[in-house]
């Protein structure tokens, strides 16, 4: 038997040891997704940084679909980005403030947060040869070698006192941006045969400032550019405990693992087609729209290209319409509709107009076409999620494809520390280890000579 009929023998297996009947899962009151019938989630913790709110339960026990609502520390996002934008300034680091401490800044603690913030940004010089010399396509698979990479310059990475976590997060927080712009800088050199500009970012520039001006160099980008990255980044800070890429961190970090090994957890979560990397799935299906899609305003012709996503026949053939459906929304994403008012103010400066039209329309009608074909096996109602406008956001304000899902992480670095400082910290913590019931059958061993 040569090499590869090893594996085919093996990956022939798959279909038989691999699975398992859906209707087990009822069976036997095992929550598919650690989600209840009724596609709520099971309850699996308690948290004080974030709440996700997309439905309410009516004395009968059934949802009520409600318009989705985010809180970070307990203030409504709407609330906190309406109220930065009304002072006109940028609001980023006054998240990440908000998020790990519990409190908004004062004046003078968001003055001295941010400037610690740019003055960590810079990469020391091992890291940044560590990064020249890592191989590879993707920039999140690069973000999270070079986090594992920190783990070797921290004087005491194991350590987990509180102001030691703290400090490791501040430093994640800043690196991110730096090791990104970086990743992709080396990547356009390496594959597209571009000079390769390494930036030192600006201690007096946002993270938001600093990661366009490492991106793109000096007076490449616009001040809108600038605040509607940063609207991104607050938009992208935290979800709550459940989402897949945090809940990633918080089980790693109930270990009591060091910072590096679970903030990689994350990352790996969060480069999923499902999870954060569905905007570049999003871009991807946009781009195939438009391509197979003659009339943009023919609701006939988008509703079959639609059908054909849902069927396996058409994009990437999973059947997903990328940017629609989520676990907890409904009615709507909120950051959704913040980041869909930014983007139709900047499709208007960048004279993409067309599209946004176009972007709209499928918004209506993927819901629509999905919840069709879906019927029961769907909720009553579905929205867009965060990463349907976003991809189209970054491409408008010039940033490439392979860093849509990477700024994501930049943004939710935040979160996923501020959870794991909270798994960390809480007086009744216990390692995180549900149970799964086992549905083979025994099967009595074989002597070798006996097998088939
Ligand atoms: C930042 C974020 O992570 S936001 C999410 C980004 N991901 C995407 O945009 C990818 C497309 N969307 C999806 O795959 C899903 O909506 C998810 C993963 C976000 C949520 O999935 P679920 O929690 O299972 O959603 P829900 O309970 O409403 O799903 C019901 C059924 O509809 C399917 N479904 C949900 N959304 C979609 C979609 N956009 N296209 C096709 N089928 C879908 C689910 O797979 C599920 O099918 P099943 O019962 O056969 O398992
Ligand atoms: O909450 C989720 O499941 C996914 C999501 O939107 C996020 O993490 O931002």
């Amino acid at each position: 038997m040569d090499n590869k009929q090893v594996i085919k023998v093996l990956s022939d297996s798959i279909a038989v040891t691999s699975n398992i009947d859906k209707d087990l899962f009822t069976k036997m009151g095992v929550k598919r997704g650690l989600r209840n019938e009724d596609h709520s989630g099971v309850l699996a913790g308690l948290t004080r940084v974030g709440d996700v709110v997309g439905y309410e339960r009516q004395e009968d026990g059934t949802l009520k679909p409600i318009p989705g609502k985010l809180y970070y520390r307990g203030i409504d996002v709407e609330e906190l980005v309406h109220g930065i934008q009304a002072d006109n300034r940028l609001g980023f680091e006054e998240t990440a403030f908000l998020l790990l401490s519990g409190k908004l800044p004062t004046k003078e603690n968001l003055q001295a947060f941010s400037s610690l913030l740019a003055q960590t940004m810079p990469l020391n010089h091992t890291a940044t040869m560590n990064i020249l010399s890592l191989k590879g396509k993707n920039i999140m698979n690069i973000l999270a070698r070079s986090v594992l990479e920190l783990y070797t310059y921290d004087q005491d990475p194991d350590d987990i006192t509180p102001d030691n976590l703290i400090h490791q997060s501040i430093n994640l927080i800043a690196k991110f941006p730096s090791i990104i712009a970086l990743a992709y800088q080396v990547l356009r050199h390496d594959q597209q045969g571009r000079s390769l500009h390494i930036r030192h970012p600006h201690e007096d520039f946002s993270v938001a400032e600093n990661f366009l001006y490492m991106m793109k160099g000096p007076g490449k980008y616009t001040e809108l550019d600038v605040r509607i990255l940063d609207l991104a980044l607050i938009l992208h800070a935290d979800h709550g405990g459940g989402n897949n890429s945090t809940f990633s961190v918080r089980v790693t970090s109930s270990t009591e693992t060091d910072t590096y090994s679970a903030i990689a957890a994350g990352i790996g979560s969060l480069k999923g087609p499902l999870h954060g990397g569905a905007n570049v799935k999003v871009n991807g299906m946009l781009a195939d729209m438009k391509k197979n899609i003659k009339d943009w305003n023919d609701v006939e012709e988008i509703d079959a290209y639609l059908t054909k996503v849902l069927n396996k026949e058409a994009y990437d053939r999973t059947g997903l319409i990328y940017g629609i459906g989520h676990a907890v929304y409904t009615i709507s994403d909120p950051r959704a509709g913040l980041l869909k008012e930014m983007a139709r103010e900047l499709a208007k400066e960048k004279g993409r107009e067309d599209e946004f039209r176009f972007m709209e329309l499928i918004e209506e009608r993927g819901v629509e076409v999905f919840l069709n074909y879906k019927k029961a096996g769907a909720k009553q109602r579905t929205c867009i999620n965060v990463d349907y406008y976003s991809g189209f956001v970054y491409d408008a304000i010039g940033l490439p494809e392979e860093v849509f899902t990477p700024i994501f992480a930049m943004a939710r670095i935040v979160g996923w520390t501020a959870h794991r400082i909270e798994e960390l910290n809480f007086s009744s913590k216990r390692i995180i280890r549900p149970a799964y019931k086992n549905v083979r059958p025994l099967q009595e061993f074989v002597p070798m000579k006996d097998r088939k």
